[in-house]
């Protein structure tokens, strides 16, 4: 063990070797647990403790959608240099070797004992645990190409689901800062594993690709799980109350993974992610009073609970009244036009962002790195989007400023490698 009992890269390889990979966690996060007890039982709890550490790479579909949400965050989207579809496919290919490495906690490549050589792992995580890292990839709009010009001649694979999302009232976008050809989620418990994931992801990219923008996220904004308490964001409420939970397969299968028969077949058991960098003006939120704070979201700041209610898991009830007949719930509340039909049901998935203080005013840049999965975004995000952006209280105290839409194929089959459906025809 490391110190303070923490269980580290180097334990995991000692204890547990290659067959730690068969205690990972399915994507869902639940899948061996079973194996991690065994292990317990049979009095092996470095072993066990791996498993709880690991969250398996291959799976149905990716991880990093089902899994009960991380707490740090390393997004990336990237631009392809190439103009070679091979040479794309075997990018795919070697992602999904490394990933599927780093996330059972070893190094992207084999250790390599040359002096003239960079080594295969840049090393930061050496001594630190897998932290429950997932990697989870993505295919933008501009992969595809435009109408006059097939790139890769993948051009009749593009979903109908990914075209570009309308404008959208408000929006402030930083073209620098949105799309990409490419796109990879890092998510771990420990933001230096993440960090290292994404770093050695695109060093292996290195002549095929550039970055184009990241953004790390840190504290979790929703909670995926049942198992997991709510978080609270940086307006200091709690978030993802009545998100759906992994648990709840059936709200899965419903609203997230794309079924059989919709769309190309290569997105079967895949998803649409979409992220918005949202700004929140913290200033001037941190200088209204209580009331209008919970006015805006339509839930009492401290236990979360709809506002006339006192249980954070007290169902919303739009229709409650004061006793001089006025809406509890503001007609502009966050909730009640968040409040959506079911074809609109999303799954959130976000992250808490700084960067740092702007240098124009001195102020905080700091939000919602806002992401949902959803199985068409143009059915759920965008008709869900548009009506907050219409008349949402917290528009008053939020921007987008960034914004990307992704097609996420689903999980990489044991041999196989991420988006592989996608080249069969070439
Ligand atoms: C387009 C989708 C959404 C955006 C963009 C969005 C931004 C955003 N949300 C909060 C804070 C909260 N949101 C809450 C609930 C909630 N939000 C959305 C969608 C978007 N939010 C949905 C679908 C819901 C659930 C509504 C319901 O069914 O009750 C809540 C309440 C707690 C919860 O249920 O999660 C908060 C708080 C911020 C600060 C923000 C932009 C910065
Ligand atoms: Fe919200």
């Amino acid at each position: 063990m490391g110190d303070g009992g923490r269980l580290s890269r180097r334990d995991l390889f000692r204890v547990t070797g290659a067959a730690g990979a068969g205690l990972a966690l399915g994507a869902g996060g639940y899948a061996a647990l079973s194996g991690a007890a065994d292990a317990r039982d049979s009095g092996d709890e470095a072993a066990a403790l791996a498993g709880l550490q690991t969250v398996a790479f291959r799976d149905v579909h990716q991880a990093g959608i089902a899994t009960a949400q991380q707490e740090h965050l390393h997004f990336a989207a990237l631009d392809l240099v190439t103009e070679e579809v091979l040479e794309v496919r075997d990018l795919l290919r070697a992602w999904t070797e490394a990933a599927e490495r780093m996330t059972r906690g070893r190094p992207a490549g084999e250790e390599n004992h040359s002096e003239f050589l960079p080594p295969e792992d840049t090393g930061e995580a050496f001594d630190l645990s897998p932290a429950r890292l997932t990697l989870t990839f993505g295919f933008g709009p501009s992969f595809f190409g435009e109408e006059d010009e097939d790139r890769f001649g993948l051009g009749a694979a593009r979903p109908a689901a990914l075209a570009p999302l309308p404008p959208l009232t408000g929006d402030v976008l930083d073209e620098a800062r949105s799309d990409g050809d490419l796109c990879v989620q890092a998510c771990a418990d420990d933001p230096q594993v993440a960090f290292h994931a994404v770093r050695n992801l695109v060093r292996i990219s290195r002549g095929l690709a550039v970055v184009r923008w990241s953004q790390l996220g840190f504290g979790r904004t929703a909670s995926t799980s049942r198992t997991q308490a709510t978080p609270r964001n940086l307006m200091g409420v709690k978030d993802g109350t009545n998100n759906i939970k992994a648990e709840d397969a059936d709200l899965m299968d419903r609203h997230v993974w794309v079924p059989e028969g919709e769309g190309p077949s290569w997105m079967a058991g895949g998803t649409y992610l979409v992220a918005r960098r949202i700004r929140m003006l913290i200033e001037v939120w941190d200088r209204v009073s209580l009331g209008e704070q919970e006015a805006s979201i339509g839930r009492h700041k401290y236990s979360g609970a709809p506002i006339g209610k006192e249980d954070e898991f007290d169902p919303v009830d739009l229709e409650a009244k004061s006793e001089n007949g006025e809406p509890l719930i503001a007609e502009d509340a966050h909730v009640r036009l968040a409040r959506h039909s079911d074809e609109e049901k999303i799954l959130r998935r976000g992250y808490s962002f700084t960067d740092g203080f702007d240098a124009e005013r001195g102020q905080l840049d700091a939000g919602l790195f806002f992401i949902s999965f959803q199985r068409d975004p143009h059915k759920q995000f965008v008709p869900l989007q548009q009506r907050l952006a219409a008349n949402d209280r917290l528009n008053e105290y939020i921007r987008h400023t960034a914004s990307a839409l992704l097609a996420c194929p689903p999980g990489a089959r044991e041999g196989g490698y991420v988006g592989e459906r996608l080249f069969d025809r070439i």
